[in-house]
């Protein structure tokens, strides 16, 4: 598994040492830009042309990546040293067999990319192998079975599609209104169409972390707690450290550790937890760099992004410095046109600030194509400054 710092050649030569991103969103370009640092040829690949990793890539393909020939003829055409998964929406049995069958290295390992994929391998390996607290849940795949699984798990409860992030198909049932409509989302709203569904009893948490754990040559490193701010069950804003109580932190760490080693391999670990008092539960974990995690662009010495790149090329991430406190804004265009923004120089007025646009291509109803990020004395000032520099960008959709 271990990739040498010495293995790597030139990019488009005949030793260019080659990585693969499936997914080619704004955390991919920002994994990207990182690995180019190292001198490494990156081919993006994505469902849509002009991704925003494709703009930064050597080498961009589009296809279906959920259509398993369509998987192995890039795999086959690219021939990469790496194969990193950006996002859920891959068919990552594909992945496996090639894992298997062909020796093809994928970031942390194929088994932890099928298994984070749809919502019931992760849940089921995490609550009934490693017997980690989590929210109660039933997998359904009829309207009747739904209709049962809400009976029994009682409200609130949350239902979601097997496949999909950033909160698409995903409801709160508070009521028996909601019950429905939930349903009626979920069967539409998810990344890879109609089908299975969970069910969770909602967790009335104090607070949320993404929990950043690196797998890496030398062990298991932890970035300090990521709070989040989610709505609709995407991000808006994240901030760190986010302060915890000793014995929930170890808890956290206790549960990070259990589910990374178990899916195992090199690179960064989203693990998402909720907190209340000294209890953990354990939500979900991506086996890669995490939205709320855009924050340690300016929070740290290596990002997220700097420390998948290292660890899976296997070099040494010796300490994880940070600058102190900080946080981030999402900044979502709601509409139909492609992205222009204004004003961006007044979001950069304070010092402390900064910005990414991530230079998504279109919108089609509602899409975050910007994050704002800022450091400050506490993390309500630091929240504070990158809200106002979110509120200064102006995003019209032409
Ligand atoms: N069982 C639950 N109880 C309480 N809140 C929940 C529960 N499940 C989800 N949420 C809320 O919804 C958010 C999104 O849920 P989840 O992470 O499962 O969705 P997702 O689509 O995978 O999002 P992402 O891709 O951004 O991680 C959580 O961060 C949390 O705020
Ligand atoms: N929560 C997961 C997440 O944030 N993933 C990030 O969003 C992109 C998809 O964005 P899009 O839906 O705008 O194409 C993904 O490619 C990834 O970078
Ligand atoms: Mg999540």
């Amino acid at each position: 598994m271990t990739v040498q710092a010495t293995a790597i050649g030139t990019p488009e030569a005949r030793n260019a040492f080659r990585v693969l991103l499936l997914g080619a969103g704004e955390l991919g370009k920002e994994v990207a830009i990182e690995l180019q640092r190292f001198g490494v040829q990156v081919i993006a690949a994505d469902r849509y042309d002009n991704a925003p990793a494709m703009q930064v890539a050597h080498e961009c393909h589009t296809l279906n990546m959920l259509d398993p020939a369509a998987l192995r003829d890039l795999i086959a055409h690219v021939r990469p040293h790496l194969v990193v998964p950006e996002i859920e929406a891959i068919h990552t049995q594909t992945l496996v067999e090639l894992e298997e069958g062909a020796g093809l290295r994928v970031i942390p390992t194929a088994r932890a990319a099928r298994l984070t994929m749809d919502r019931e391998g992760i849940r089921r390996l995490a609550a009934e192998t490693l017997g980690l607290p989590t929210s109660p849940y039933g997998f359904v795949d009829t309207e009747a079975e739904y209709l049962e699984a809400v009976k029994a798990i009682g409200l609130p409860c949350v239902v979601k599609p097997l496949m999909s992030s950033s909160g698409k198909g995903q409801s709160t049932v508070r009521g028996v209104d909601d019950i429905a409509p939930a349903w009626e989302k979920a069967q539409t709203g998810g990344r890879a169409g109609q089908g299975r569904c969970i069910v969770e009893g909602f967790v009335d948490f104090d607070y949320e972390i993404t929990l950043l754990t690196v797998r890496h040559r030398d062990g298991t490193s932890f970035c300090a707690p990521v709070g989040h701010l989610q709505v609709d069950g995407d991000y808006r804003e994240s901030w760190m450290p986010q302060p915890m109580r000793d014995a929930a932190l170890a808890e956290a760490q206790r549960i990070a550790r259990a589910v990374t080693d178990e899916l195992g391999g090199y690179g960064v670990f989203g693990v998402e937890l909720f907190v209340k008092g000294d209890k953990v539960w354990f939500s979900e974990v991506s086996p890669r760099p995490h939205d709320t995690g855009l924050v340690t662009l300016i929070s740290q010495e290596l990002s997220e992004f700097a420390l998948h790149a290292r660890a899976i090329l296997g070099l040494p991430i010796p300490e994880i410095a940070d600058y102190g406190p900080s946080a981030s804004v999402a900044i979502l265009a709601k509409g139909k046109g492609i992205p222009q923004f204004r004003e961006v120089d007044r979001a950069l007025i304070e010092p402390g600030t900064a910005l990414r646009l991530f230079g998504k291509p279109s919108v089609d109803g509602s899409r975050r194509v910007a994050v704002t990020l800022a450091r400050d004395v506490s993390i309500e000032a630091a929240r504070a400054k990158a809200r106002r520099a979110a509120a200064a960008l102006k995003v019209d959709l032409i």
